[in-house]
């Protein structure tokens, strides 16, 4: 089957478990880091596990209710952030290059036409982005199980080259307004409490924001229980459904994926109603400002590894939490245990 994923291993829990406990340290002394080191040998099925390079695949498409007024910027910033991707002045720049991380960008459905570009990756749907989800769905079905596809076929041929860390990032004038529609479909939250000021509306504009999504999902009239896959259509973008079979296609070749903000956690909730084992391979990297992370972290039962007030996107979260996942391999793979260190665990524990 093209979307199924596989639990992750639990035949190394035991063994894994106690070589993190005979480590030179107190019992759970390294806290999140620990769950993450059994997690990481888990998905690996082994006992010293190995990162490699990240890669951050970054999804860009644009959004049919963006010309509303859901967003306080133009749709032509997508295709502008785009171009600063390209010439490496964007933020998830400047952390990829820090970090030593990977860095693939995608057009999912931007309004633009970039031309033949070597490191854009020309996977658009549309070339006009969604269609208004106040209107109409913001896609077809059609449309919709292609990006699934594409999506699914970009993660594996980045496994192909080797990877093994796979992190999401993405760019889109209005997707914080599809992202709360989506999350609060997806884990039945208030629309009202999945709203917020994305890249940052005022007071009035939050106003504004708040009546046009109620407007869509009355138009919508999905039932509680409707199936992700058409919650997806109906509120879209490309490049939520893209990260999304992106997802599945990472777990399915046994990668380790991280998990940014919002828009990014949106899609994983897509694709965890299609494929729910996903979640075994998801580092939650960052709690976003945008009020609705609280409903999908919650609803993920996530422990994110950092909280620094990030509303900002791009896979940045991720990118910034990179070096705590690999220091979770690394105490794993290097730290000494209290028998090769020759120290005494009784006196050592008091
Ligand atoms: O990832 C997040 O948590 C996040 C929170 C707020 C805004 N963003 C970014 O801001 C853009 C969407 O904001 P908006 O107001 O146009 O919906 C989009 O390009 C996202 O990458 C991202
Ligand atoms: C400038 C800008 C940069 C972004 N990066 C991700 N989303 C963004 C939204 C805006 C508006």
């Amino acid at each position: 089957m093209p979307f199924t994923v596989s639990s992750i291993d639990d035949s190394l829990v035991a063994a894994l478990q106690h070589k993190i406990d005979r480590k030179t340290k107190p019992l759970g002394a390294l806290g999140l880091l620990e769950k993450l080191a059994l997690q990481v040998g888990r998905i690996q099925k082994t006992l010293s596990p190995e990162l490699g390079e990240a890669q951050m695949l970054v999804f860009a498409a644009d959004h049919g209710a963006a010309k509303a007024g859901v967003s306080p910027f133009p749709q032509d910033v997508t295709w502008q952030m785009v171009e600063n991707y390209l010439a490496g002045g964007a933020a998830i720049n400047v952390f990829a290059r820090q970090n030593k991380i990977r860095l693939h960008v995608i057009d999912a459905g931007v309004a633009h036409d970039f031309g033949e570009r070597d490191t854009l990756i020309n996977a658009k749907i549309s070339p006009t982005g969604t269609r208004n989800y106040l209107d109409e769905p913001a896609m077809s079905a059609a449309e919709r199980d292609a990006a699934l596809q594409k999506g699914r076929e970009i993660a594996h041929r980045v496994a192909d080259s080797g990877a093994r860390v796979f992190a999401f990032g993405e760019m889109g004038i209005g997707n914080t307004a599809a992202a709360a529609l989506i999350t609060s479909q997806l884990t039945g939250t208030p629309l009202i409490d999945c709203i917020g000021r994305g890249a940052g509306l005022d007071d009035r504009g939050l106003e504004h924001k708040r009546a046009l999504l109620q407007r869509a999902a009355t138009r919508a009239a999905l039932p509680a229980d409707a199936a992700a896959l058409d919650v997806l259509a109906e509120f879209g973008g490309f490049e939520i459904a893209m990260i999304a079979g992106a997802m599945i296609g990472a777990a399915q070749r046994g990668g380790l994926l991280l998990i940014d903000g919002f828009i990014v956690t949106a899609a994983l909730l897509v694709a965890e109603r299609i494929a729910p084992a996903v979640r075994d391979y998801c580092v939650f990297c960052h709690h976003s400002a945008e009020p609705g992370a609280r409903a999908q972290l919650k609803a993920l039962a996530a422990e994110p590894l950092i909280d620094l007030g990030l509303r900002l996107g791009e896979g940045t979260g991720a990118a910034l939490a990179w070096p705590l996942v690999q220091s979770a391999a690394a105490f794993l793979n290097e730290m000494a245990s209290f028998e090769s260190a020759g120290i005494s665990e009784k006196e050592a524990r008091g």
